[in-house]
């Protein structure tokens, strides 16, 4: 579908490829949703965005926040075409560290937010997406996950977060099985190392050794880059249940 005064879910909006995405969107003329846990990065960029965005605070992992996020973004702008599913947290920790086995409430809270609560967004958005009145297509809306090269070639310290996006890889493919009949289609991004705050907040040695193994080109990946693949996706019926790598070739070291 065209973006063009389409309306756009974006979890992690208010930061990094989020953010991005709201920015690139909202330049084509598409509306954007802004639902993030970050009152103050969220409604700056609302600010900045103006009458194209609303900026509505979300819990992806909370039920109810979804809801009421969902509804609220059918009340300012009447409906729903899309989401992208940015929200998550980056998390280093190894499964034997130096005072025993790691926690098991820190791989849960990784699992929670980054995969359950990516769950959680598409089950809801989803069922109001489904009800659209179709494109001549037959299209109804689209659905971006974000997974990351490392549901692929995770590091040592990475296997929360390398499991939370392995699942959202995995999910990629049945849901969209299952929307096809409603015309939603689904998509996941993996990014390799893109330079944003999530970045910017793993231990240094991990991030001076990441940024001299992407083969080309040898760079931390822009986050307009990100958002310029999924615009895309957007308006690309044929990219349906399929997971994209954008990475610069990179296939991460063990650490
Ligand atoms: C975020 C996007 O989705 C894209 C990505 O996935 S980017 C990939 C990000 N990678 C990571 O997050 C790696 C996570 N893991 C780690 O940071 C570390 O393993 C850890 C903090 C969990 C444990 O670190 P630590 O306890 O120091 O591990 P340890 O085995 O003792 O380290 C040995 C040495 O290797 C270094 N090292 C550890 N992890 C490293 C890494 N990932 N890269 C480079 N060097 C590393 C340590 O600094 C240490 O050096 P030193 O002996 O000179 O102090
Ligand atoms: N930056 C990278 O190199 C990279 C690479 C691969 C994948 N990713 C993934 O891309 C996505 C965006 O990451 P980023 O780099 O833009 O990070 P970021 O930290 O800049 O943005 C993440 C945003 O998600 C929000 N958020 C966190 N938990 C939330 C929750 N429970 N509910 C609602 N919002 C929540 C944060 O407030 C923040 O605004 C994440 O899923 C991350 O795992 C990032």
């Amino acid at each position: 579908m065209q973006v063009e005064n389409k309306t756009f879910f974006i979890t992690g909006g208010a930061s990094g490829l989020g953010a991005a995405c709201a920015r690139l969107l909202a330049k084509s003329g598409a509306r954007v949703v802004l639902a993030d846990l970050n009152q103050e990065t969220g409604s700056a960029l609302a600010r900045e965005l103006a009458e194209a965005a609303l900026f509505v605070p979300t819990n992806v992992v909370d039920e109810q926040s979804v809801q009421q996020a969902l509804q609220a973004a059918r009340d300012h702008f009447g409906t729903l075409h899309g989401v992208i599913n940015c929200a998550g947290i980056g998390s280093a920790e190894k499964v034997i560290g130096k005072n025993g086995p790691s926690s098991l409430e820190s791989f849960t809270r990784v699992i929670n937010i980054n995969l359950i609560g990516t769950f959680n967004v598409i089950r809801l958005a989803g069922e109001i997406i489904s009800q659209n009145t179709p494109e001549e297509s037959g299209e109804r809306g689209v659905i971006i996950n974000t997974a990351s090269v490392a549901a692929f070639d995770g590091q040592i310290g990475q296997a929360a977060y390398s499991a939370s996006k392995g699942g959202i890889v995995g999910m990629t493919l049945p849901i969209a099985r299952e929307f096809a009949r409603y015309g939603i289609r689904v998509m996941t991004i993996a990014p390799g190392i893109f330079d944003t705050p999530l970045l910017a907040g793993l231990p240094e040695p991990a991030r001076i050794s990441l940024g001299q193994q992407v083969p080309f080109p040898p760079r931390l990946g822009r986050p307009d880059e990100y958002a310029a693949l999924a615009k895309h996706i957007i308006e690309n019926e044929m990219l349906n249940g399929e997971v994209i790598r954008l990475d610069g070739a990179i296939r991460m070291q063990p650490r």
